[in-house]
């Protein structure tokens, strides 16, 4: 089959970005215009800046930190951590307020909230978690089995899949204590039956805790509805937060109460300004707190919040699924016969917001793709990978980058 010529594809990908409902939001953010990045593919491990957050970092520096000084932490500060993780539930999480905190990293609340969780199953030896899993999952667990003398269970998926509710009935037992999956896979886009996925868990008599790193402003969520126990994600890649912006621990309010995490520091402690002897676990979510907060690191994501609160996640998860069709369809027609293979799955019911694609030459080729601004991650052994932010991405820019990996590697 004779492929269509480069114009052709562009002007194809043209009139895609014309009848994008979402094609202004684009220009809110800092460098969609830049002509020396022609394709950003890789807002899923670090989103774009919004313009706003520009203005609003700026304002907090010298108005709100420079002005206000240490008044800050009674006047807004102290609070912040909960109003922006009441918002996140809102918009994005499918959670009711007093259930979500912003702190720490990804890595660190894992270990936090695993452990809480673990100490609410007391008696139960195992912890399932699946071999493919992103490593700092694999690897918190893997301490905190040792820590605790636990088995982990490993859920042996393959790399072009992901856990499935079938998956996960084959290895929960009366053993089991707590499982950790990866909402979506960080390799391959699979998206989990995460409401399929607690029931199973549950009625196993154990606790699910979800990695949402790659769905969250992606992919609706509803965890209070799917009886999700214990969830994390980071907020640099689709929630836009910036580097090493803090990540967000969901507790659900049902299992607040007995919930004790194990880094007891003063910020989570009951009226900490008190200095009392021992520790009392502050009342709800603010339990999940150790130490001071990173107020600055966490203001950024209230901008991308703010629109995705306008533009719904409804619509997010129609542009998502839209640019991740259009660049499966694209790689099928010109990248297939070069001999790419396609490593996400095909169906977008189980597909979060980004697709893999294996080439044996897929890492020399990004490295020099990168010199030329077109800007995918390359993830071992093989594997180029394609990630679409809905609000910040274009289809032109999936077709740019498409085509540019159809040069390098026909080169
Ligand atoms: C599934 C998943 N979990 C965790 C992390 C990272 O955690 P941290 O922010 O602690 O580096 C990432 C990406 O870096 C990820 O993709
Ligand atoms: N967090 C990252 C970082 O600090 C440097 C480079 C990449 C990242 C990522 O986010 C990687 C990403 N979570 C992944 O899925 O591979």
């Amino acid at each position: 089959m004779m492929t269509a010529s480069t114009d052709v594809l562009a002007a194809r990908a043209a009139e895609l970005d014309a009848a994008d409902p979402l094609r202004s939001y684009r220009d809110l953010f800092i460098g969609a215009d830049d002509r020396s990045v022609p394709a950003y593919l890789d807002g899923n491990s670090l989103g774009r800046p919004t313009k706003a957050s520009a203005e609003r970092i700026t304002a907090f520096v010298t108005q709100s930190w420079g002005g206000r000084l240490i008044r800050g932490w009674d006047e807004e500060w102290y609070e912040l951590p909960i109003t922006i993780g009441d918002t996140l539930a809102r918009v994005s999480l499918g959670a009711a307020a007093g259930q979500t905190t912003i702190g720490d990293s990804t890595t660190v609340l894992l270990y936090k909230l695993a452990r809480g969780g673990l100490a609410l199953r007391p008696g139960r030896t195992e912890i399932v978690v699946d071999r493919d899993n992103f490593p700092t999952d694999r690897y918190v667990l893997e301490s905190i089995a040792g820590e605790l003398g636990l088995t982990l269970r490993w859920i042996e998926s393959d790399t072009r899949g992901g856990v499935t509710v079938d998956d996960l009935r084959s290895v929960v037992s009366e053993h089991t204590a707590l499982v950790v999956l990866s909402h979506v896979a960080y390799r391959s886009g699979y998206l989990v039956d995460a409401a399929g996925a607690a029931r199973v868990v549950h009625e196993a008599g154990a606790l699910l805790l979800l990695d949402l790193c790659h769905s969250v402003g992606s992919v609706p969520l509803d965890l209070d509805a799917w009886g999700v126990d214990l969830a994390v994600g980071c907020t640099y890649k689709y929630l836009n937060g910036g580097p090493g912006s803090p990540a967000f621990a969901y507790v659900r309010a049902d299992h607040q109460q007995d919930f004790v995490q194990p880094i007891w520091g003063w910020m989570g402690r009951e009226n900490p300004f008190t200095m009392a002897q021992g520790y009392e676990p502050a009342p709800g979510i603010r339990r999940v707190i150790s130490g001071t907060p990173s107020v600055l690191g966490m203001i950024a994501l209230q901008d991308t919040l703010a629109l995705l609160g306008e533009v719904g996640m409804g619509a997010v998860r129609a542009k998502s699924i839209a640019l991740t069709e259009y660049a499966l369809d694209l790689v099928r027609e010109v990248l297939i016969p070069l001999g790419v293979e396609i490593g996400s799955p095909e169906n977008s019911a189980e597909r979060g917001g980004h697709v893999i694609i294996d080439h044996p030459r897929f890492e020399v080729v990004v490295q020099r793709l990168w010199t030329k601004g077109v800007i995918p991650d390359f993830r071992a052994p093989q594997g180029l990978r394609l990630g679409l932010s809905p609000l910040s991405t274009s289809f032109g820019e999936v077709c740019a980058g498409i085509l540019a990996i159809r040069d390098e590697l026909a080169d």
